[in-house]
């Protein structure tokens, strides 16, 4: 199985049989987007109704943090029920993406993603109609379970169902809908928190609407060629493929898929689970360590660090209004957005392995620059002036300065200021119900002081602000064409057939898991290396994956699905050179003249499709 790889030729002659020397397949030759080939419109219908999922993924994963403020007070939320509120969706995305490998392998990707848009609308209907807080967290239990299917399944349907010149853009484009959900969420966010009553209920309740969507669009749509194909429904799988080929010549491509079925069929000798089989066979096993290797350093990087901070990092450069600091993380992940438009751009252009590079390069670089300006901050904090008594004897009045009294979780900074000059200064306890508010003194709730000081929760007035904010931008920039979408662009390329599910649900799972862990983690990083120490941190963790994916990741760029698996049949980490097996490839002889959907039945009995391996063939 190993040493299959599909190449297809031109036809040699009128005679309607192929050559067996004819000239090696251009899209693979010229490694460039093939760009005359067809486009068909209906391939680009299935990969919108699809990213739909990617959609509501993002936007339920960016709508909470809005929601929670107003959440908090209508519900009176201590920190444990609204980390509870977070965390909980990604802990169950995490684990309904591990088990959502069984349910595509049985199921099929077309029932998965109708289940999952089902699962998003009830899980909207409970949010939007919850009356307390348990309700709540049974519906952000259930859109997990829902983002955790769409999330693993969504980029596989796309993948088997594009022409390989277009995969690549395809599947990047459900990143463009994850971000661009993330997106919308944070616009509604914005636009409901006027509304102090209930706007919560909005907010929650809108993915309802993409997600009813998708369920009536999917009815329509078909299921992926290649799962038919290996369920056996040949004649279903022919129709399908021919469907979204626009009716353009599909035997070659039907053919290659077919035989590398029944190539991975025979090879397949050795039962057990799937995932057994993934680790004992050394290509899949690969496969699986690049796979999840990506999507572990991808949030490594701390993607949702920054994106959860960035109201933060805007209050720190000066931003004091609430309004206006929903509004500018409104902007932060609009600029996720935009610059995932440039990876969908890039991603067939520069390929799946310098494009993952670049972006990690760029975002190692700028997670530096956010640590230096974080370390400048510190090292410039403002003094504390004033040391109120305190009646709760806290360990808020031991520190000389905000740095120390904002790492402390118990405190907050409360001061004046005059332009960007600091004054009047004190460290006091966290109101324990509300971060929003101190527990007493001139920062506390219904304090009406006339000077209005200004409450500092986890983050120091600074006059570096600027560099951190400038650093946030570049982060965005960089990781969001690359390191946000190759991931999982790359997971639905690099499994065969039969390991394709499985692959995907672990790397999805180890995604899911890595967001709880950094997300969970980070305020405690925080307070133990300081904030300049936990983005060192994160500088350090991107260099690591810098140097895997320099050493492991293959380009896929332009290869049919089947001939992927070739590339992982040497050793783990070639630095991108093409492994010597990877010459090796298969080629299919249609014997046959006519092939038309009317005599299939007959052709599919009578024809042969011969293969044969040639060993350490030249790259052509
Ligand atoms: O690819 C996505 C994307 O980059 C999102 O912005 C991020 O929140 C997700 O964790 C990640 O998987």
């Amino acid at each position: 199985m190993s040493n299959l790889m599909a190449s297809r030729r031109q036809k040699a002659g009128d005679d309607g049989e192929r050559s067996l020397i004819g000239p090696p397949s251009r899209h693979v030759d010229e490694n460039l987007p093939d760009r005359d080939a067809p486009k068909p419109l209906f391939v680009y219908l299935l990969a919108f109704f699809s990213a739909l999922g990617g959609f509501l993924f993002g936007y339920d994963t960016g709508v909470v943090s809005g929601a929670m403020i107003l959440l908090k007070k209508e519900m009176n939320l201590n920190a444990l029920w609204q980390e509870l509120l977070v965390s909980s969706t990604v802990g169950a995305a995490a684990l309904s993406a591990l088990s959502g490998g069984y349910l595509n392998g049985w199921l099929g990707r077309r029932i998965c993603i109708l289940v999952a848009s089902f699962i998003f609308t009830v899980g909207g209907i409970i949010l939007s109609l919850a009356p307390d807080k348990v309700v709540l967290l049974v519906g952000r239990i259930t859109v997990g379970l829902g983002i955790g299917i769409a999330s693993m399944t969504v980029p596989v349907y796309i993948a088997e169902v594009s022409p390989p010149h277009l995969r690549g853009q395809l599947v990047t484009i459900n990143s463009l809908f994850i971000t661009g959900g993330q997106f919308i969420a944070s616009v509604i966010d914005g636009a409901f928190s006027y509304v102090r009553q209930d706007g919560w209920r909005y907010m929650l309740g809108l993915s309802c609407l993409p997600s009813v969507l998708q369920f009536f669009g999917f009815i329509f749509l078909p299921e992926s060629p290649r799962w038919l194909l290996q369920k056996g429904r040949s004649l279903e799988a022919h129709q399908v493929l021919s469907q979204i080929r626009g009716g353009q010549n599909i035997d070659e491509e039907y053919d290659t898929i077919r035989a590398s079925i029944e190539e991975e069929e025979k090879d397949l000798n050795g039962g057990g689970p799937v995932i057994f089989r993934i680790l004992r066979h050394s290509p899949t096993r690969r496969a699986l360590i690049v796979g999840c290797g990506l999507q572990m350093f991808q949030q490594l990087s701390g993607i949702n660090t920054v994106m959860y901070y960035s109201a933060t990092i805007v209050q720190m450069a000066g931003v004091r209004d609430d309004k206006q600091a929903i509004w500018l993380a409104a902007a932060t992940s609009a600029t996720n957005f935009v610059f995932t438009l440039l990876g969908v751009w890039l991603v067939e252009k520069v390929g799946r392995r310098k494009l993952t590079l670049g972006s990690l390069l760029g975002t190692g670089l700028s997670l530096a620059l956010l640590a230096v300006g974080f370390l400048l901050s510190a090292q410039n904090s403002p003094p504390i002036t004033l040391h109120p008594l305190d009646p709760q004897n806290s360990t808020c009045r031991t520190y000389g300065s905000c740095e120390g009294c904002m790492l402390d979780p118990d405190c907050g900074f409360c001061f004046l200021e005059n332009g960007t000059n600091v004054y009047d200064s004190s460290c006091v306890p966290v109101n324990q119900s509300s971060t929003d508010h101190a527990a007493w003194g001139r920062c506390s709730n219904g304090t009406e002081a006339s000077d209005n000081p200004i409450w500092a929760y986890n983050y120091c007035p600074s006059s570096y602000s600027w560099i951190v904010l400038f650093g946030l931008i570049l982060y965005l920039a960089f990781f969001a064409p690359g390191m946000g979408p190759m991931p999982w662009t790359v997971n639905s390329e690099i499994y065969p057939l039969w390991a394709r599910s499985t692959g995907n649900a672990c790397s999805a799972g180890v995604n899911w898991i890595f967001n709880v862990l950094v997300s969970l983690t980070f305020l405690h990083v925080a307070e133990f290396l300081t904030y300049y120490g936990a983005f060192f941190l994160y500088t350090g963790l991107a260099m690591l994956g810098l140097i895997f994916v320099l050493g492991c990741l293959p380009e896929t760029k332009g290869l049919q699905l089947e001939e992927i698996e070739n590339l992982f049949a040497g050793q783990l980490c070639s630095c991108g050179e093409p492994s010597p097996n990877s010459n090796r490839h298969v080629q299919y002889i249609r014997h046959d003249l006519e092939f038309s959907q009317a005599n299939y039945g007959a052709v599919e009995s009578d024809s042969a499709i011969a293969y044969i391996t040639v060993s350490n063939a030249s790259r052509y």
